[in-house]
């Protein structure tokens, strides 16, 4: 069993072109400087105004750093003012696409079926959901937080075969976490990516559940990051403010070697 892991490094509304460029071509030196394989993947996340820009870097440096999108529309094309479809993102070279998001589900209403559904389109055309999932403090203090979680993962995960789910990745994310320099135990995490994994088990098979991918996400940085991947059932993380210093996200890429 070998899962690639991955960093992603969602940088949320921050950012904007010309910084964009400045950040990968950083992200890209940092990297280079300490000599790192890309044997973990290596992703960024930006606004949707950046990924044109992105795109040209990526391409005119021959960059090994993939790119996704932070939402998608449920609809191909038409009169929904202000949405991007997902052949748009394809076209742009998008590898990945964040639905779900916790502050998607709390600022636009989003809710788990209709992540679900911004997951197939995602999928649909080739490109690779990450699904965010993840509760607020509140159920966690109940200690309701793994039926939770494992509650958004099933919603989540409707309508898809065996062989999609082998590629898609989950970030577990509690809100409680996000931004907020309270980053979960590592036994915290690997506690709610493993139960994810176990439900991916119960409704596929072992395989499946082998082969998916599931990141943990809130206030990772390269002081907590090794001890987050050292469990047996985080593959990756999705990262935050830690993704918009280019030393910092390159560390934490490189987390192997720290
Ligand atoms: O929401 C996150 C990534 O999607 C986590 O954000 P922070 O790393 O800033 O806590």
């Amino acid at each position: 069993m070998t899962r690639k892991p991955i960093m992603a490094g969602n940088w949320k509304m921050n950012m904007d072109h010309l910084e964009a460029i400045q950040l990968v071509q950083g992200l890209a030196m940092e990297l280079s400087d300490r000599n790192f394989d890309f044997s973990t993947e290596v992703v960024v996340i930006p606004p949707f105004t950046d990924l044109r820009s992105v795109q040209t870097t990526v391409d005119g440096d021959n960059l090994k750093i993939k790119y996704g999108a932070q939402d998608v529309s449920l609809f191909e094309s038409g009169a929904y003012t202000g949405e991007v479809s997902a052949q748009m993102l394809k076209k742009l070279g998008c590898s990945y696409v964040v639905v779900g998001h916790s502050e998607r589900r709390e600022y636009h209403n989003e809710s788990d079926e209709l992540v679900g559904q911004k997951a197939q389109v995602v999928a649909a055309n080739g490109m690779v959901p990450i699904i965010c999932c993840g509760e607020v403090l509140e159920i966690r203090k109940e200690g309701n937080h793994v039926s939770h979680v494992v509650g958004q993962v099933k919603a989540a995960l409707q309508g898809f075969t065996s062989d999609q789910v082998k590629e898609l990745v989950i970030a577990y994310e509690p809100v409680w976490a996000i931004g907020t320099g309270e980053v979960a135990t590592p036994a915290d995490a690997e506690e709610v990516c493993k139960a994810i994994r176990e439900l991916v088990a119960a409704l596929y098979d072992q395989d499946v559940a082998d082969a998916i991918r599931i990141l943990y996400g809130g206030s990772v940085n390269s002081k907590n990051v090794k001890e987050l991947m050292a469990q047996p059932d985080v593959d990756g993380g999705l990262v935050g403010g830690a993704s918009l210093k280019a030393d910092e996200f390159a560390k934490i890429a490189d987390y192997q070697n720290l």
